[in-house]
Formats: structure tokens, sequence, C-alpha cells
């Protein structure tokens, strides 16, 4: 099509064309130890599988002494037997001759190897030695013991064996992957590099956050919304801030955006988002830019998408980089994000994408007819949702009873916890009803 005309979609089909113009990211090899401590929630590229049994050895669960069962009379009955050495984690069983000290007591403690010739470990406080001093040498020369009913010995290979599935591509590395990865012989995992994410707003009436504005000026807060919710959807964030309404002053940031030039992938984007300049404006300059022939510029697409608020959408490739245009009102951008450039996120990165699950509403909204009206909701305690207005019920002041809505109403968003999405031929909501709603994950 051409790039000056919209082209009239459902949220489903524009969503569908941003999927198409991305694919998950390659897998690399990172140690356990960055992925401990700096790299939480990362995906697996791959399967991961045990190399090394857990435990590795069989070894004591308890601190006492390590015998033969057939050296302890059955029923009960107590025996001495002479204490023929000592067993301390980190001693390697092997360093004894075998069956060296066969038919005595070994003093053991809880994660020694048991030596070869010992299948069972009589804990310290069911001896005559009763307890053993922490630091202090141990000098018994024989105890007195009987035959349990457990054997307190950790065999080798119990919890986990060479070739064990640990988890499967896809899966996000927990910590608790991590620590039995490491047990099963691991060193790293194969993890999906984390997506790169450009963020940037346009508009000649945004002054960074904190400035004084000054007549007909407003605060940028899309390029801040983005940014944070691309770091909350787990990837990593380039923010490029406003840019005016300047055709060569937005391919300029662009150029900056996508980062180190083509062929080099390390340290460029995946995917660029930006807000504003879509819709029909003379000062639109997104739109400027996608009309105009450009080299860097392809794939372009320009769609009126079949949603309330964030009709006004765009798609190209800068630089071959995908970009994703979204409308700059804050609630469009922020509902634009959830619907399209999450999804999209979650392809990069392999993970599975949020689905929006039935929620019961507690009390009537109006929903003008015609688009996908998207609600910013929070969920009671019940389980059912209700229209989210922001804490200082600020955004119910516009219209008497009703919240003020449409794309620049954002502080709504400050109560919602999630997003209800009703479908494009619905009047209206009413208490009782059942609707989707697309969860926010603690994202808004
Ligand atoms: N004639 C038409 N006008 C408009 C249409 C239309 O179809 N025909 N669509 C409307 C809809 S729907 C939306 S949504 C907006 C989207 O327009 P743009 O993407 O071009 O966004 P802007 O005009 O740049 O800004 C809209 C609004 O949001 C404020 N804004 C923009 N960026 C930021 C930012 N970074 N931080 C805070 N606020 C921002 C901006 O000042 C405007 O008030 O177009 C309608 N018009
Ligand atoms: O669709 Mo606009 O995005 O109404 O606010």
């Amino acid at each position: 099509m051409s790039p000056g005309r919209q082209q009239a979609r459902t949220v489903e089909e524009h969503a569908a064309a941003v999927l198409a113009r991305v694919a998950p990211l390659p897998a690399d090899d990172v140690a356990l130890a960055a992925l401990a401590v700096a790299e939480p929630g990362r995906v697996l590229g791959a399967d991961v599988r045990a190399v090394a049994h857990v435990p590795p050895f069989d070894g004591a669960a308890m601190d006492g002494y390590a015998v033969r069962l057939a050296d302890l009379p059955p029923g009960g009955a107590t025996v001495t037997l002479p204490v023929v050495g000592d067993a301390r984690p980190g001693s390697p069983a092997g360093d004894r001759q075998e069956g060296e000290g066969a038919g005595g007591a070994v003093r053991i403690m809880t994660g020694a190897p048991v030596p070869a010739w010992a299948d069972s470990v009589v804990p310290v406080e069911r001896t005559s030695t009763e307890r053993f001093v922490a630091g202090a040498p141990t000098t018994e020369g024989e105890v007195t013991l009987a035959r349990q009913q457990r054997t307190h010995v950790r065999h080798r290979g119990e919890d986990v064996r060479p070739g064990d599935l640990l988890a499967r591509a896809g899966d996000e590395v927990t910590p608790a992957l991590v620590a039995v990865a490491a047990s099963a012989g691991l060193g790293s995992l194969p993890v999906r590099r984390r997506p790169r994410v450009a963020v940037l707003s346009t508009g000649s009436e945004l002054v960074p956050a904190g400035d004084d504005p000054g007549a007909g000026r407003i605060p940028d807060s899309n390029s801040l919304l983005l940014a944070g919710l691309v770091r909350a959807a787990g990837a990593d964030v380039e923010r490029v801030g406003a840019v005016p309404d300047d055709a060569d002053g937005l391919r300029r940031a662009l150029d900056l955006a996508v980062g180190a030039p083509a062929g080099d992938a390390a340290g460029r984007a995946d995917l660029v988002v930006t807000t504003g300049g879509v819709s029909a404006g003379a000062s639109d300059v997104v739109r400027a830019v996608l009309a105009a022939p450009d080299a860097r510029l392809r794939d372009v697409e320009l769609a009126a998408v079949a949603l309330r608020p964030g009709r006004p959408q765009a798609l190209a490739r800068w630089q071959g980089v995908p970009w994703v245009a979204l409308p700059g009102s804050p609630v469009s951008a922020f509902v634009s994000f959830a619907l399209f450039v999450r999804p999209a996120l979650a392809v990069l990165a392999s993970r599975a994408p949020a689905r929006p699950v039935r929620r019961r509403v507690a009390s009537a909204w109006p929903s003008p007819p015609g688009r996908v009206h998207v609600v910013p909701v929070r969920t009671l305690p019940s389980g059912e949702v209700e229209r989210a207005v922001s804490p200082a019920g600020a955004g119910l002041r516009a219209g008497g009873p009703r919240p003020a809505v449409g794309g620049h109403a954002a502080s709504a968003l400050l109560g919602a916890d999630a997003l209800a999405l009703v479908p494009a031929d619905a009047e209206k909501v009413e208490a009782g009803d059942e609707v989707d709603v697309l969860p926010l994950g603690g994202a808004t």
C-alpha cells in the first residue's frame, strides 16, 4: 500500500503485523554467577540437562558414625566398635585404602563421603558419644551404638543424574534453576539476549520532566512511560527522549536510536518505539518521515486500528530495525504498548506473552461501540474488576460521576492493575458482565 494511506484494521490484525516483524533473539552461554547476580529473568534458548550426579557421591545425611549394617546386631541391641577414623566434608572418601577400617566406626559429618565399605550412618545423639563439640578435637577410641531404622545416607544421583532434564527452552531462569544447574555440574546456561529497545517521543510541545514548560508546552511523559514499560517487560532500554516536530531532526534521532551501523549486531537496537506524530495533523512528524522516500526507510504501514484509545498506528523499518510508531496521547501510548509492543518483546525474548483472562465486572461503565474499547480497571478482592480512577479521584472531575476518558486522561492508570478489552460491538458494560482483561503484571 502507499505510505500515505491508512489501512483500517482490527486489533488482532495490527498485533499480527507487529509480530511479523520480529523473531526470537539468539541465545548465548552466560555464566551462572552473572545470571545470579546481574541478569535476573533471562529466558532459556535451549533445554537444560544435568551433566553430573546430585549428590555426586554417597554422603552422610547426619553427623554421627559411618558403620556397616552387618556389624550391628538386629533387634536394636547395642554394640561397641572401635573408632577407626574421621570423614569430614571436603575430604575424599577415596584417600583410604579399600576396606580400610571395615568393621569399625568412622566419625562422619553431614555432607562427608561415606567410606566405600560403610552403608549406614548412626546419628551422634543415638550413640554413647551423645554430641560432638564444634572445633574440639575428637579423641574417643570407641563408640557404643545400635542399628537404626534409617540409614541416613544420601546416595549418589538419588536427586539428579546426568542427562536429566532440568528446564525447557522458553523457561525463565530462576534462582532455583541457577542453583540446581550449579549442583548438576553446569557452569553456564544458554539464555536469550535481552531485547534492546530504543524509545523516543516526538512533539515540539515537549520539554524534559521538571523543566518549566512555559506557555503551550507540556512535560514529556511518554518517553519516561515507555522506558519504564520496556524495563518492566524485561528488556534493556535506550531512552533518546523527546524530538521536536522536524523531519530531519527525527531522522537523525532515529539514526542515533538504532545504534551501531548495520552489520554490527553488537549494540544495535532490536526495536525502536516512538510516540506521537502519527495522526492527521500538519505537524505530525512521524507521518512526514514515513511519507518521504529515504534509503534508510522500508516496509511502511499506516493503520487506523479499531481501538479506543490508540487508533492511529504505524510500522516501518529504519536501517533495517523494526520501528513501531504509537500515538502520542499518553493513555493511547500505554494501551498500544500493552497490545502491540509487549507481545513483540515477548517474541524477541522467547517468552510466553501475557494472555487476557475473563473477569466479572463489579459496576457498569459506558462503552462507545465501533472500536475495541480499552478501559484501565482495578481488580477487587472478590476477583471482579471495576473501572480505575486515580487515587485522588481526579479523573472523576471532568464529567460529574463519570471518569474522564480518552487518550489524555492518564491519571486513571495510577489505580489500574489490568486493561479491560471491551469488544467493538458492545454498547455498554453492565455489572455482572464478563469481559476479557489483560493483566498488567505490575507494569503500570
Ligand atoms: N483529524 C484527526 N485528528 C486526530 C485523529 C484523527 O484520526 N484525525 N486521531 C486522534 C487520536 S485517536 C489520537 S490518539 C491522536 C494521536 O495523535 P498523534 O500520534 O499524532 O499524537 P500527537 O498529536 O503528537 O499527540 C497527541 C496528544 O498527546 C500529547 N503528547 C504527545 N506526546 C507526548 C509526550 N511525549 N508526553 C506527554 N504528552 C504527549 C500531545 O501533546 C497531544 O495532546 O490524534 C488525534 N487527532
Ligand atoms: O484513539 Mo486515540 O488513540 O482516541 O486517543
